[in-house]
């Protein structure tokens, strides 16, 4: 894990209630982009709690980003008082940056993410995946080395995943910045992600840390291409050996 930016060494979580998660070793590349991906209760999001540093481990070592962590939830967390500048300006302003550049960056990041005409929005004037756009502006307003999400695209419809995803490629490219992003979808994984890691449903490790192939961002028409097929199956028969549990 020398040139991680961020990892996990044999980490294990003691839950009250829950048997020993882990131990979960998990090295996070510079620029990389790695799908979480593991039944529920598996301990996705717990390992992007331990990378963010919002929880600790019972055992085991955790490397944080030398940088800032962006965090992106499944839902966009935004305060419906305020408009869509205000919502990823304010965190700026709060972290000590002065009003006006907080709203400068916030602007740019908005016009980044498309939102560059909806700045004086309240989150009610929002669609579903616009306010999404102004959760994603707010983690990248921030300049991320590493940024996680967990699922972040749950809720909304497969068109509005697409095109968020699409987005999530082109943020990235133009960045330096390594990604985390917890799903449930392989397709989804096998199609965001350069490497996929699965995690077994019985207690977190990892069953199968898996090199996805073809380049980031995807090329046109990359979803009907033989090797992404196949790189989806690779995730499935993987997903679906996490869920045996141990004899
Ligand atoms: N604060 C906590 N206290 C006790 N148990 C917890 C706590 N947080 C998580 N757990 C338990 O740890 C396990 C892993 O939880 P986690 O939320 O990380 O899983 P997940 O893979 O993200 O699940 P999902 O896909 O349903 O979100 C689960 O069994 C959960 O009930």
């Amino acid at each position: 894990m020398a040139d991680a930016v961020a990892g996990l060494a044999d980490v294990r979580i003691d839950y009250p209630g829950r048997a020993l998660l882990g131990p979960l070793t998990l090295g996070v590349g510079p620029r990389e982009i790695v799908a979480l991906v593991g039944a529920s209760g598996a301990g996705k999001s717990t390992a992007l709690r331990l990378l963010a540093g919002l929880e600790q481990p019972a055992s085991g070592a955790v490397t944080r980003p030398a940088g800032r962590t962006g965090f992106v939830f499944q839902s966009p967390t935004l305060m419906p008082w305020a408009d869509a500048r205000t919502n990823v300006a304010l965190p700026l302003e709060l972290s000590g940056v002065p009003a006006a550049e907080a709203r400068r960056r916030a602007d740019d990041a908005l016009a980044a993410v498309g939102l560059g005409d909806r700045t004086t929005a309240r989150p009610r004037q929002l669609s579903g995946g616009m306010a999404m756009r102004v959760s994603l502006a707010r983690a990248l307003s921030i300049q991320p080395d590493l940024l996680l999400l967990d699922e972040p695209f749950a809720a909304l419809d497969s068109i509005t995943r697409r095109g968020l995803i699409e987005d999530l490629h082109r943020l990235w490219a133009a960045r330096s910045m390594a990604v985390v992003f917890v799903t449930h979808d392989v397709e989804e994984a096998a199609y965001l992600a350069g490497r996929v890691v699965v995690l077994s449903a019985a207690d977190g490790h990892v069953v199968a840390d898996l090199p996805m192939p073809g380049p980031l961002p995807r090329p046109a028409d990359w979803r009907r291409d033989p090797a992404y097929r196949e790189a989806v199956e690779t995730v499935a028969e993987a997903l679906d050996r996490s869920m045996e549990r141990p004899a």
